[in-house]
C-alpha cells in the first residue's frame, strides 16, 4: 500500500465523540475496526465519564484491566470514580514477585498472550469486589483470563464493562458498554 492509499474506516460515535476506526485484517477473510484509545485524551475522558455514570450504583472497590490499550481508560475511570485500578500485565518482571498468570488469545493478536497479576495487587484484591474493564471485548478470551485471575485472587466480580463490545451482540448483553462493533468477513 502506498502512503496515499486510504485505509477503509468504520465511522462511529462513542460518548458523543466521532471517530473513523481503520479496518485491519486480523486473519484471512476477517477484518475488524480498530479502536486505539492510546493518545486520544478527548475520547478517553468522554468514555470514562459515561462509563462512570453507568457504574455509579454498583458496590465495588477496585477497577481491573489488562494492558496495553485500555490503560488510559482505567486511569481516567479511576479519576472519575475515585477507585484505585489494577493493571494485569502481559510480560513478567522480577519485581512482580509471586505473580499469578492466565493464558489468553485475543482477536487482534492471533497468538497466546499471558496475563500476570502482580504479587502486590494480590494483597490489594483479596476479598474485594471489582469491576473488570476493557476497551473492546470481542471473543471474550481476554475477559475470561481476567475473570480467572480474579477468582485466583479471591476477588468478586461485581460487573464487567467495556467501551465497545464486538462481534456476537447477544453474547455481550450483560456487559456495561457504550456501543457495539460488527466484524467484517469477506
Ligand atoms: O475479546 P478478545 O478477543 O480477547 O479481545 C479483546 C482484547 O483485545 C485487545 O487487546 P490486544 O490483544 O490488542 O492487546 P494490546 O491492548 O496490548 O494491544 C483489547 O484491548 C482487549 O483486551
Ligand atoms: N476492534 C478492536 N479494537 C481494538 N482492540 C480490539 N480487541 C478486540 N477487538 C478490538
Amino acid at each position: 500500500m502506498s502512503m496515499t492509499d486510504k485505509r477503509p474506516v468504520y465511522p462511529i460515535d462513542i460518548a458523543g465523540v466521532h471517530r473513523d476506526l481503520p479496518l485491519f485484517e486480523v486473519k484471512p477473510g476477517l477484518k475488524i475496526a480498530i479502536l486505539n484509545i492510546l493518545g486520544d485524551t478527548e475520547l478517553v475522558q468522554a468514555c470514562a465519564k459515561e462509563l462512570a455514570k453507568k457504574l455509579a450504583t454498583l458496590n465495588y472497590e477496585i477497577l481491573v484491566t489488562a494492558e496495553t490499550k485500555s490503560i488510559p481508560l482505567a486511569y481516567s475511570l479511576s479519576i472519575e470514580t475515585g477507585k484505585p485500578y489494577v493493571i494485569l500485565r502481559k510480560s513478567y518482571k522480577p519485581y512482580m514477585g509471586k505473580a499469578l498468570s492466565a493464558e489468553t488469545l485475543s482477536i487482534t493478536t492471533g497468538q497466546p498472550q499471558t496475563l500476570y497479576l502482580d504479587e502486590k495487587d494480590l494483597r490489594l484484591l483479596d476479598g474485594k469486589s471489582v469491576v473488570i474493564v476493557d476497551d473492546v471485548i470481542s471473543t471474550g478470551s481476554t475477559l475470561q483470563g481476567m475473570r480467572l485471575l480474579m477468582e485466583k485472587a479471591n476477588a468478586n466480580v461485581a460487573a464487567e464493562a467495556a467501551i465497545l463490545t464486538e462481534g456476537e451482540r447477544a453474547k455481550w448483553n450483560q456487559i456495561v458498554s457504550l456501543g457495539h462493533l460488527p466484524v467484517f468477513s469477506d
